[in-house]
């Protein structure tokens, strides 16, 4: 059973107090992207997790891989527990690993569709959400895609209707950046000083209803910016980059390093991508679009096997 799943990016990600539990309290805009991971589950004597693509070689395949806990997570719920589920998971990885466009959340979520239907269990989206959220803040939106308000530590979700097809131009950089580090700066920076912090998400979701790219550009936000630029800051670079090759502006994706550059049409997209990469100033560039649907099943087992994911337009 082959699943593919979006990556996201936050269009406004507001961060409030840590809270007793050590998470940060959100009000986040997610967007489901085009730039996608493929995950095949099967059956097999031979259980554990493979890793093709974007982060071969350093993903952990292990107990650790976020793919893995989500198969006993789901073997759990339905009562298959076992030291280990008879599943092999093979993660072809489109998505920027450590890159704050939660790939590894993104795999957790196909991993659980994929296994549902292989399983052929009478399972909504709804109850997966319920195993998704304690796998990670970020997995229930991998499940729904779209665009959506999130909430708690951002897994509280509520779809925002939007009219448009978004373009945006991505920008990988060299190495990852850990999310937990990145908080922990955004907490330094504010027991040190004041530094600014975005408004209410509204502006943002009227601009997502009224479909206007040039709108949104002015409005996109990210509280964890100014700590994933004060641990890299190359990413200044990055980001004047990206709008001086035409991009309508520019933000660090979630917990960064990515960046995204919203761009006024899909054309604008290809000459932005075209010029950033021969900027020099990052690792990888692609084109994505957005919303696009959450993890769904592409092939079952008498269906050809998949291409590698469509990173490139
Ligand atoms: C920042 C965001 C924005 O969407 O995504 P990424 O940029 O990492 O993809 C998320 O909040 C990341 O969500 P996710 O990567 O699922 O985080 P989790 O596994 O739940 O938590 C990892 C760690 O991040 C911190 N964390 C996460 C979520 C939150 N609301 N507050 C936090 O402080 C905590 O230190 C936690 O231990
Ligand atoms: N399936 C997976 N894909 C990517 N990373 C994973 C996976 N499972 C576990 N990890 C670990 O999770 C960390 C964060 O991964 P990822 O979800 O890609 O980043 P982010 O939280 O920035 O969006 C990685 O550094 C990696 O060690």
């Amino acid at each position: 059973m082959t699943v593919r799943v979006p990556s996201k990016i936050n269009l406004h990600l507001s961060v409030g107090d840590v809270r007793d539990d050590g998470f940060h309290e959100l009000v986040t805009v997610f967007q489901a992207l085009s730039l996608t991971d493929e995950v095949t589950v099967a059956a097999t004597d031979d259980p554990g997790v493979e890793v093709y693509g974007e982060g071969e070689g350093t993903v952990p395949t292990g107990a650790n891989n976020l793919a893995w806990r989500a198969v006993q997570a789901l073997a759990a719920h339905v009562g298959k527990s076992g030291d280990d589920p008879k599943v092999r998971v093979v993660l072809r990885k489109g998505i920027p690993v450590a890159g704050g466009m939660a790939g590894g959340s993104a795999d957790a979520a196909a991993t659980l569709v994929g296994l549902a239907a292989l399983w052929k269990l009478d399972i909504g989206r709804d109850e997966l959400a319920t195993i998704a959220a304690k796998l990670g803040s970020d997995v229930p939106f991998a499940l729904y895609g779209g665009t959506a308000l999130g909430t708690g530590r951002g897994e509280r979700l509520v779809p925002v209707l939007t009219r448009h097809t978004f373009h945006w131009v991505i920008a990988f950089d060299q190495k990852g950046l850990s999310t937990p580090r990145v908080y922990g700066e955004i907490d330094r920076l504010r027991a040190e000083g004041d530094p600014p912090r975005i408004g209410s998400h509204a502006p943002v979701v009227e601009a997502l209803s009224s479909g206007d790219p040039r709108q949104l550009a002015l409005l996109l936000g990210n509280d964890l910016q100014a700590a994933a630029v004060s641990l890299r800051p190359g990413l200044r670079r990055t980001l004047r980059a990206g709008v001086n090759a035409g991009a309508l502006s520019g933000i660090v994706s979630g917990s960064g390093p990515t960046c995204a550059f919203l761009c006024s049409d899909a054309q604008s997209a290809l000459e932005v991508a075209a010029e950033l990469s021969g900027a020099g100033v990052c690792r990888t560039v692609r084109v994505a679009h957005g919303p696009v649907p959450g993890a769904r099943v592409i092939g079952g087992d008498d269906a050809p096997r998949p291409s590698p994911p469509k990173v490139h337009a």
